[in-house]
């Protein structure tokens, strides 16, 4: 099993608060990875180090490979990123978002021209290549943008609650790429407050007042706690949290 995501007590402080608190875990290779919490439990500030965006205060932790600490740069280029707000432009058409992604992330004209091509068709966006984003319904705005995350074909995508505002249905639809991605090697990580979602996570972690109060399958989880559901084992261990959300 190759990981690509490692942490060995990754800690940060703000003052004398510890928002989050000794995270240690590893993600493999094309895993899908839940990460879980009530609001205020430190998922952000733990996302955003593992990201290279927050410099930990203590502990280790790797991406792909990278130093969390030193090699920010090298793990910018090994991930993607998308979250609950869109990164999209709206005034932009739905070609010309895969483009700009694209060429941001480097990728030379004839593999830009192709790789449009390709999403457009995976997306089944064939005929709203020239509509612009904001017409897109929501569903369809956020598979564009899980699709344009990873356009430059990143080793990881992180994914903060990216399935906000759409019912269970366009949900299943977002995970088929999801399903698709992790096929072929891409390992994600995944926020969300939707236990459907944290259903279809290979593993889910749930944190607690910046703690990983639990780790491991949906099916080993409920097994543990003696629960139907995922929604019985969350609320379970968030009921023992202290801290509010802001
Ligand atoms: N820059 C900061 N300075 C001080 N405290 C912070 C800072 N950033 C986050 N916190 C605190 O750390 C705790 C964890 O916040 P974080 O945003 O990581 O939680 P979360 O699990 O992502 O919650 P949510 O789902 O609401 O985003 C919160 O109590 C928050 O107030």
């Amino acid at each position: 099993m190759e990981t690509v995501i490692h942490t060995d007590r990754l800690t940060k402080r703000f003052g004398s608060f510890i928002a989050a608190n000794e995270l240690t875990f590893d993600v493999a290779k094309g895993e899908i990875f839940g990460f879980l919490g009530a609001n205020g439990a430190g998922k952000t500030t733990a996302m955003r180090m593992l990201c290279g965006l927050l410099a930990p205060s203590s502990g280790k932790a790797t991406i792909a490979g990278f130093d969390v600490y030193t090699q920010t740069e090298r793990i910018k280029n090994s991930i993607g990123y998308m979250s609950q707000k869109f990164s999209l432009y709206d005034d932009l058409t739905v070609a010309e978002n895969i483009r700009f992604y694209a060429g941001i992330y480097g990728m030379s004209g004839p593999a830009i021209r192709a790789k449009t091509t390709q999403l457009l068709e995976e997306l089944q966006l064939q005929k709203e290549a020239k509509t612009l984003v904001r017409e897109l319904p929501l569903g369809w705005k956020q598979k564009l943008s899980f699709s344009v995350s990873i356009v430059h074909e990143p080793e990881i995508v992180f994914l903060d609650e990216p399935t906000g505002g759409v019912d269970p249905v366009t949900r299943r639809q977002f995970w088929d790429l999801i399903y698709a991605a992790s096929d072929k090697g891409v390992t994600v990580f995944v926020t969300t407050h939707y236990m459907d979602e944290a259903e279809y996570c290979n593993r889910v972690s749930i944190m607690v007042d910046g703690v990983i109060a639990a780790l491991d399958s949906p099916v080993r989880l409920k097994g543990q706690f003696g629960s139907g559901s995922m929604e019985d084992v969350f609320y379970e261990l968030a009921r023992k949290a202290k801290r509010k959300g802001d």
